[in-house]
């Protein structure tokens, strides 16, 4: 698969080698990173805005758009097109999705170290939503829901937006972004209103390479800590949570559930295992499968696990009616998914969350933590607030 991404990466590359200079970060709009490399799109061919809902059916509206979208890029000469952006958490909301102009695959560039304010402007204010009352509130209304009919778990999820005194620079943030998280899946999408999502994932929602598929949910968290020792006792207790531990499987038999009808085999382990970021322990399973009908490409099939009880809950319809019900905003693109696809299938869509969108002076930072009858409502909104860590941290705003 490296190899058709590279061959088109040098057509890229080529098309760009006399304008190095000018594409510079200002024209790489669009930038994901993960551990096979960093992937820079360039302008815009085609954009799709058809909602993903029944992305899955090859024959469906939002497939039959994105293939329309790549076969123009195959007509202006790319030899392996690719589509890049972001799917909203609700998949009957408007994609934000285009076939670049051109793009290329390079190593993730070296660290660099940022200062801890990373260049940014002076906050003025800041605001929770709902506020820190409301938040519990709405996890004691989901408690007593799970109590009363059949959802076992709901995502549950906060809003904090950020007034700083002047523009923010998004090359920057996603600087310091990289500095401080250095393994995750780096992300800065352009939006249709002139606003831009960035953020660095731990969740791969798909990855996609031949016949071959993976999965990596994450469920239950936990706070790192500064001291070693009380770090490691953090994670061996996560490891044994009765509570993090049935959240977690609700996902994975949720996940293997849905991609066992498309695999000849499946490989799920028996139980977690422990993975970090800067700021969090999480619960993690990797899920490795051989798919049946290797025709089926890397956005069927997120849009087939999209959204995994790890961002909606379970049952998922009713998780959503839940979260439509107690949470007070939209979520737009957050836990929703971003990535890419290639004119070949072969691509990485991951969670989109540890994000925010940046919007000239403003940035409105997400967070979530799942809920399930054993959660306890200060619990939960302590680790929604240590989620949003790692974007202040990179804002230069103390958690
Ligand atoms: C919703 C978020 O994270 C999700 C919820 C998790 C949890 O409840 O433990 C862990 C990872 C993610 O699947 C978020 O980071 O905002």
């Amino acid at each position: 698969m490296r190899t058709a991404v590279l061959e088109a990466s040098q057509e890229a590359s080529q098309e760009h080698a006399s304008q190095e200079h000018v594409a510079s970060a200002a024209c790489a709009k669009m930038s994901f990173s993960s551990g096979q490399g960093e992937l820079r799109a360039f302008g815009q061919r085609a954009f799709i805005s058809v909602p993903a809902k029944g992305g899955q059916d090859r024959a469906g509206l939002f497939q039959r758009a994105v293939d329309a979208a790549l076969e123009e890029g195959r007509r202006a000469g790319q030899s392996n097109p690719v589509v890049v952006g972001a799917i909203p958490f609700d998949l009957a909301e408007p994609s934000c999705l285009y076939v670049p102009e051109s793009y290329e695959w390079r190593a993730r560039p070296p660290l660099q170290s940022v200062p801890a304010d990373a260049g940014m402007p002076t906050l003025l204010d800041q605001k929770s939503i709902p506020s820190e009352a409301e938040f519990k509130k709405a996890v004691e209304h989901a408690i007593v829901n799970f109590r009363m009919c059949d959802v076992r778990k709901a995502v549950l999820s906060v809003i904090r937006e950020l007034r700083f005194d002047g523009a923010v620079d998004v090359d920057r943030l996603l600087q310091s972004l990289r500095a401080q998280n250095r393994d995750g899946y780096q992300f800065r999408v352009p939006l249709p209103d002139g606003a831009q999502l960035v953020g660095v994932s731990p969740e791969l929602l798909l990855r996609k390479t031949g016949d071959t598929v993976v999965s990596n949910p994450l469920a239950g968290s936990a706070r790192r800590q500064l001291d070693p020792a009380a770090d490691r006792t953090v994670a061996d207790a996560l490891l044994i949570s009765p509570k993090d531990l049935y959240e977690h499987k609700l996902v994975i038999d949720d996940v293997e559930r849905v991609l066992k009808p498309y695999c000849t085999e499946l490989d799920v382990p028996a139980g977690p295992s422990l993975m970090s970021t800067a700021a969090l322990w999480h619960l993690s399973t990797r899920i490795e499968g051989r798919l049946t009908d290797p025709g089926m490409t890397a956005l069927q099939l997120a849009c087939l696990l999209h959204p995994t009880p790890a961002v909606c809950g379970y049952p998922t319809e009713r998780a959503h009616k839940l979260i439509r019900f107690v949470e007070p905003f939209e979520r737009g693109l957050f836990t929703g998914m971003v990535g890419w696809c290639d004119g070949e299938g072969n691509g990485e869509w991951v969670v989109t969350i540890r994000c925010g969108i940046v919007q000239d002076d403003k940035v409105r930072l997400f967070a979530g933590a799942g809920i399930v009858e054993a959660s306890q409502p200060e619990a939960e909104w302590a680790e929604t607030q240590t989620k949003l860590r790692t974007m202040l941290n990179a804002c230069g705003v103390a958690a």
